[in-house]
């Protein structure tokens, strides 16, 4: 079809200038068969040229034309042909009779919106339709959406729907470092899951305990005796290296600029993340630019911790030495380390700001946690820090105070991993309703096939499958009342799949068991050590107290500073 052939080459074809004129090179082909990658400037093919192609036929001197101009100008008529083509062929677009219902209106219209305020997009898809299954256009990409009961359950346990194709397109938030994070095959990204997977073993978890804890305690006497922090910064921070303590080195995670340094690049990616930089990831805009940047920076700061590392010889008791241990392939010690970065501090940022808040403004679940923590410390007697933490308090990097065997760090090293686990039944609830409250998720998948239905609507093989965790962690006839912060309600067990905070069915997080026992180390830490309650922006205690914010995908986030958590320290020394 030519017409199809001609949008194809349209969107494939850049100019460079040079020297010796304009010239022409592909920087990207349709979208799915490669993503950007600045080291594929292609010369075209004679057999491409423009004055080559059949249907170019009174083409030539507007092609010239385009040729000519500046590339200001070349670069504005490319995306406005790229906007009309989509535009004309999302226009022409028919539904057979099993088709999810579209969304009213042009597709272009709805893309700011599922990446700025998807959680009243997604609503608004659901109750304009009047469907419990809909569809929209992400420029080429189908994407649709369900909710439901039966269609939760096909979602959780379809084995066509693979969550890190879907992953790819739609979020675009990972740092993809072409053949490290952006193509990793099957195979690699198993072997990840299983390096991670050894990070949680006993051994493992239960000696980062001491020295997350130390952590903790560092970064919690920087905060002084008392004042106002904002958890999206603070306690977010404090997760933040809470994970590259327990998944890269000593060398970063014991130097507080290179960590502070990570988490700003994070951030980059984050903000960078725009629907151009997701969709149109060849498209170079500045937030495109920046993210690559940010991207590169990360990449430097993680293979010069590896490369250090082997150069010296040195084995330390940390995870890279664990990866370079069990002798991988660079490419995935580089892409564990830089792909779980983010999948882990994110939500473990995200969960540990808001039950600090929750804890803030429910001072009886406070009570609660603080009188669980004091009753496994008093349960045990503890033994002297064990030599990692002293280590780390030797640190050239981490200039703080000597570990005193009564400090809080210490006492609550003391507590076995077991311990944490099985006996903290206050935290656990804490911890599952605020992931079921404030984890704004929309789990993606993409069909690999075969073509499927669910709620009687076929899936096509291709397309790109969402489930909003809104329809059912915020469902009023699931969780009655359900805004509310409540960890005593129950999850109701005669409906399937009536939690997922941690996933479901073929698609569980592969990091629960150190998340867990991360969100409790924070908690006991702060509970024990810190007084502290929620107020507004003046001061004043809040009322009403935060709600979160689903439209904001990463932190659920409220308006910035429209809250703090006012603190004290206690007596206990941290
Ligand atoms: C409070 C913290 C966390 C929460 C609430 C959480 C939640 C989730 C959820 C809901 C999923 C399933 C996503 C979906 O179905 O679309 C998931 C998947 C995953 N999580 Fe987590 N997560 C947390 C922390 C972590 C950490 C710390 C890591 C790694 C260190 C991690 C690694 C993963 C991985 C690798 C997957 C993908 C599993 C797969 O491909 O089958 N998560 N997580």
């Amino acid at each position: 079809m030519p017409c199809s052939r001609s949008i194809k080459w349209h969107t494939s074809i850049a100019c460079r200038c040079t020297p010796a004129g304009p010239e022409r090179i592909i920087i990207a082909h349709a979208l799915e068969d490669f993503p950007f990658d600045p080291t594929f400037p292609l010369t075209l093919p004679p057999q491409f040229s423009i004055a080559a192609m059949p249907y170019s036929v009174g083409l030539q001197s507007a092609a010239n034309a385009f040729l000519s101009a500046g590339f200001s100008t070349q670069f504005t008529l490319a995306v406005i042909a790229f906007l009309l083509i989509v535009f004309i062929t999302s226009a022409l677009q028919k539904e057979g009779v099993d088709a999810p219902k579209s969304l009213p209106g042009n597709s272009l219209f709805h893309i700011v919106p599922f990446f700025r305020r998807r959680h009243q997009f997604l609503k608004w898809g659901f109750d304009v339709t009047g469907e419990n299954v809909f569809q929209f256009n992400l420029l080429r990409n189908t994407v649709i959406v369900v909710s439901g009961e039966n269609a939760r359950q096909t979602f959780f346990t379809a084995k066509g729907l693979d969550l890190t194709e879907g992953f790819k397109i739609l979020s675009g938030a990972i740092p993809m470092v072409k053949g490290v994070t952006s193509d990793l095959q099957t195979r690699r990204i198993a072997l990840i899951h299983k390096r991670l997977a050894n990070v949680q073993r006993n051994a493992s978890l239960s000696s980062l305990i001491p020295l997350l804890l130390q952590d903790a305690r560092r970064m919690m006497e920087g905060w002084g005796s008392s004042g106002q922090l904002d958890p999206f910064e603070n306690v977010y921070e404090l997760l933040f290296q809470f994970t590259i303590r327990s998944l890269s080195c000593v060398e970063i995670s014991d130097d507080p600029a290179l960590v502070s340094r990570l988490k700003t690049l994070y951030d980059t990616l984050d903000t960078g993340t725009t629907p151009a930089t997701v969709l149109l990831p060849w498209l170079p805009t500045p937030a495109m630019i920046q993210k690559l940047w940010a991207t590169k920076d990360i990449y430097e700061i993680v293979i010069k911790a590896i490369n250090d590392r082997e150069k010296s010889g040195i084995s330390r008791d940390d995870t890279l030495q664990m990866l370079l241990d069990s002798g991988d392939e660079k490419l995935v010690v580089v892409g564990f380390i830089m792909g779980l970065l983010i999948a882990g501090a994110r939500a473990t940022g995200t969960t540990a700001s808001w039950l600090m808040t929750y804890l803030g403004g429910n001072q009886e679940w406070r009570l609660k946690a603080a009188a669980e923590v004091e009753a496994l410390l008093a349960s045990r007697s503890y033994s002297p820090l064990s030599s990692p933490t002293s280590t780390t308090s030797e640190s050239p990097f981490s200039p703080i105070s000597p570990v005193s065997q009564s400090s809080l760090a210490a006492r609550l090293s003391a507590i076995p991993l077991e311990a944490w686990e099985n006996e903290t039944p206050i935290m656990d609830a804490l911890i599952r309703e605020t992931t079921r409250v404030a984890q704004p998720h929309t789990a993606m998948r993409r069909n690999l096939g075969p073509e499927l239905y669910i709620n009687n609507k076929i899936i096509p093989t291709g397309a790109y499958v969402i489930y909003p965790f809104s329809d059912i962690h915020l469902n009023p006839d699931i969780y009655p009342d359900p805004w509310k912060f409540d960890p005593a309600r129950k999850v109701p067990e005669h409906i399937p799949f009536a939690y997922a905070g941690w996933g479901g069915g073929k698609t569980t997080c592969l990091g629960t068991r150190l998340a867990k026992v991360e969100l409790k180390l924070v908690t006991a830490m702060f509970v024990l050590g810190f007084q502290h309650s929620v107020v507004d922006r003046h001061g004043k205690p809040a009322d009403p107290l935060p709600v979160p914010n689903w439209n904001d995908i990463l932190l659920c986030r409220p308006p910035v500073g429209s809250f703090k958590l006012k603190y004290e320290r206690t007596s206990a020394e941290l």
